[in-house]
C-alpha cells in the first residue's frame, strides 16, 4: 500500500474555503496512492474555538468539506481519510472524521470519543462520540481514532478486537508535546501490532503552534517515514501483510488474560 499523509498548514490567516481548495488540490495530486490522510479539524483549526460554530457543517451533501473531499477522492481514485471537521447535528457539535472510498462515496464517520481540554475548549464545546468505528477496505480494516484518543489504549484495543490492521489517527498536537506524540504513536503500533498512520497539522492557529511530525509506523514499531515541522506530504510504502506476520510470530494478542483478578484475589490465605 502506498499512503500519503498531508501535513497541512493550518493558520488563522487563511480562510476555511481557501484551505479547503488547497487541501483538495493536494489530494487530487496524490493519484496513484492507495490511501491519503489529512489532519484533525483542519478546515476551522482545532485550537481556533471561536470559529467552530460558524465553521460547523452537517455530514451530508450540504457540508462543504464533505463535498470537496468526496470529489477529490474520486478524482485521485484514492481511499481518503479526510481528517476531521466540526460536525453540526441539531444543536450539538462533534469532532468527526470522514472516510471516502476511491469513487468518492462516504464509507465511514467517527465522532471523537475523548475530548481534549479538561472541561474547557473541545471538552466544553463538543459532544463526545460513543461508537468504535472500523472501515473495511481492499487495503485492510481501518480503525479510526483522533489525536487525544492516542492517550487511551483501551480504544485501540477495542479497534483491534473489531478487526483493525491499519490505525489512522489525524491530529492537531501542540509542538511543545511533540515527543509525547511520537512515543504514543509508536506505542500504539507496538502494543496493537498494527500499522499506524498519524497525520498532524502544521503551522500556528488559535495561538497554538502545531507539532507536525506526522508518522508512518509499521507493526513492529519502526518509523517508516516522519515529517518535519512544516507543511509537507509524507509518502511511504507500507507492507500491510506484516500485520498478520508479526501477530503470528509474536502472538501477544493471543496471550491476553481478559479477566485480570482483583488485587489480592489470587493470593492464598495464611495456613
Ligand atoms: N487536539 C487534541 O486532541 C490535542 C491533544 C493533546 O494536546 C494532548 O493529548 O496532549
Amino acid at each position: 500500500m502506498r499512503a500519503s499523509l498531508v501535513q497541512l498548514e493550518v493558520s488563522d490567516t487563511e480562510s476555511a474555503d481557501d484551505r479547503r481548495a488547497r487541501a483538495a488540490a493536494l489530494v487530487r495530486g496524490r493519484a496513484g496512492d492507495d490511501l491519503v490522510v489529512l489532519p484533525e479539524l483542519w478546515p476551522t483549526g482545532a485550537w481556533a474555538y471561536d470559529d467552530w460554530r460558524t465553521g460547523a457543517e452537517p455530514i451530508g451533501i450540504d457540508g462543504p468539506t464533505l463535498r470537496a473531499m468526496s470529489v477529490a477522492a474520486r478524482s485521485a481514485a484514492v481511499w481518503l481519510h479526510a481528517g476531521t471537521v466540526v460536525e453540526r447535528d441539531g444543536g450539538a457539535l462533534y469532532n468527526t472524521a470522514l472516510v471516502f472510498d476511491r469513487t468518492g462515496a462516504l464509507r465511514g464517520t467517527y465522532r471523537k470519543i475523548h475530548r481534549y481540554g479538561f472541561d474547557t475548549g473541545e471538552a466544553a464545546w463538543m459532544a463526545a462520540g460513543r461508537d468504535v468505528v472500523t472501515v473495511p477496505t481492499d487495503l485492510g480494516e481501518l480503525g479510526l481514532a483522533t489525536c487525544y484518543d492516542l492517550r487511551f489504549p483501551e480504544l485501540f484495543r477495542a479497534l483491534v478486537d473489531a478487526g483493525t490492521e491499519i490505525l489512522v489517527v489525524p491530529g492537531a498536537w501542540p509542538a511543545g508535546r511533540r515527543e509525547q506524540w511520537r512515543i504514543l504513536v509508536r506505542a500504539r503500533a507496538v502494543e496493537e501490532q498494527a500499522v499506524v498512520l498519524a497525520c498532524c497539522a502544521a503551522g500556528t492557529h488559535g495561538g497554538m503552534e502545531q507539532a507536525g511530525g506526522s508518522l508512518v509506523v509499521d507493526p513492529w514499531g519502526t518509523v517508516l517515514a516522519e515529517a518535519g515541522a512544516g507543511e509537507e506530504v509524507l509518502t511511504a510504502e507500507v507492507d500491510t501483510d506484516a500485520v498478520a506476520a508479526i501477530r503470528a510470530e509474536l502472538p501477544v494478542l493471543r496471550d491476553r488474560v481478559l479477566a485480570i483478578p482483583a488485587p489480592g484475589a489470587g493470593r492464598s490465605g495464611p495456613g
